[in-house]
């Protein structure tokens, strides 16, 4: 039986890694791969690039996700507390050693200027060099943290885009044009979007007046599990027709009814960019809507912006003509995009 391990920072996990995963586990009965770690020096690697740091458990996530159907394959996770300059290679070996407790008879990398290091510290194990030259994914994490995620998208593997998608939510009241502004964003970047899922439920109902408590709790996890199917297809950004303070907002408007849990499912949204639109285009007549006069629009952007605020939520806020909005979003993604 022969045993071999790869290590790494897989800061970020890219198609080069996957590439030298493979071909190291083609070689070996067993092959672990070592997620080396450290708060401190993965950190000071993301300062000042335009990646932000990954903590480790995401990347340990990765890497069983890559691996979770190859029974011989395992990922074990090694911490210290190292920087950049004093990484101890020595100290490290031995807790790799420990953990993988089985004579290693081979270790992979694709770098060789671990010759010497790797000599020293696994005087019994064959060094193998995998696509030293980077020909088959000419791509490395440092290139990847220097230029941005969204530079080097090709390079990273769908398994992992999720993570990085950049998520814009539209909100507004009723009639204010996020349902159009929502799909043609999603059409203009080639990506997912996510539809108001209460408008589903309304539809689905078909009648009026018969929306109760529990059906708002029930449209804001409906809404969440869109979210988190749609991801699954973006294409680096994903937007997405309201949440869950917008759901608060028609359960007062309706119900008159203020929910605490709408309120706790708010305050665990982490959107990239909020869009508020102001309800100053044209009000449409749909059949469901029903604050058309220009006293309760006004009255319900305000009480809108109340309840936003109350949740400390940075929102921009567009207005004026179709053209306008449309020029002023893609003003806002280009700028969430650059990092
Ligand atoms: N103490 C030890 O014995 C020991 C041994 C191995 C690794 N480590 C730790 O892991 C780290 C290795 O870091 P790194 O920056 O080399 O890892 P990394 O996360 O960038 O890469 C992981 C592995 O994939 C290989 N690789 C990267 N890009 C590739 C590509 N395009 N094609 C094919 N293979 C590719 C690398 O050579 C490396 O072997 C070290 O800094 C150390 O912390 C420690």
């Amino acid at each position: 039986m022969t045993v071999g391990f790869i290590g790494g920072k897989f800061l970020p996990l890219h198609l080069g890694h996957v590439y030298a995963i493979i071909y190291a586990s083609a070689m070996v009965d067993e092959l672990y791969i070592v997620l080396s770690h450290s708060k401190q020096r993965d950190k000071e690697l993301c300062d000042d690039t335009k990646m932000n740091y990954v903590p480790d458990y995401i990347r340990l996530r990765w890497l069983s996700k890559l691996t979770k159907d190859m029974p011989h394959v395992k990922v074990i996770p090694i911490e210290d507390d190292y920087g950049n300059d004093d990484y101890d290679w020595r100290e490290g070996s031995q807790l790799i050693k420990k953990k993988i407790g089985k004579p290693i008879d081979y270790v992979f990398s694709s770098e060789p200027s671990y010759k010497d290091i790797f000599a020293e510290l696994y005087p019994d194990s064959k060094h193998i060099l995998i696509d030293p030259n980077r020909k088959h994914v000419n791509i490395s994490a440092s290139k990847i943290r220097a230029e941005g995620i969204f530079h080097n998208w090709n390079f990273i593997p769908d398994i992992i885009k999720p993570y990085f998608v950049k998520r814009v939510v539209v909100v507004g009241t009723e009639s204010c044009g996020k349902s159009t502004l929502v799909r043609n964003l999603a059409k203009i970047y080639n990506t997912a979007y996510v539809a108001e899922y209460g408008r589903t439920v309304y539809e689905e109902l078909g009648c009026d007046g018969i929306i109760t408590e529990e059906d708002y709790q029930q449209i804001a996890y409906g809404h969440k599990m869109e979210e988190i199917k749609a991801i699954e297809s973006a294409n680096k950004l994903l937007f997405i027709d309201t949440e869950a303070i917008v759901t608060q907002f028609y359960s007062n408007l309706y119900n008159n009814e203020h929910q605490t849990v709408l309120d706790e499912i708010a305050k665990l949204q982490d959107y990239d960019l909020w869009i508020f639109l102001e309800p100053d285009v044209k009000w449409v007549h749909d059949g469901l809507r029903k604050h058309g006069t220009e006293v309760e629009r006004l009255k319900n952007n305000n009480h809108l912006k109340t309840l936003l605020d109350k949740q400390n939520i940075q929102y921009k806020i567009l207005k004026g003509n179709y053209e306008k909005r449309l020029k002023g979003a893609m003003e806002l993604i280009e700028d969430i995009m650059k990092n």
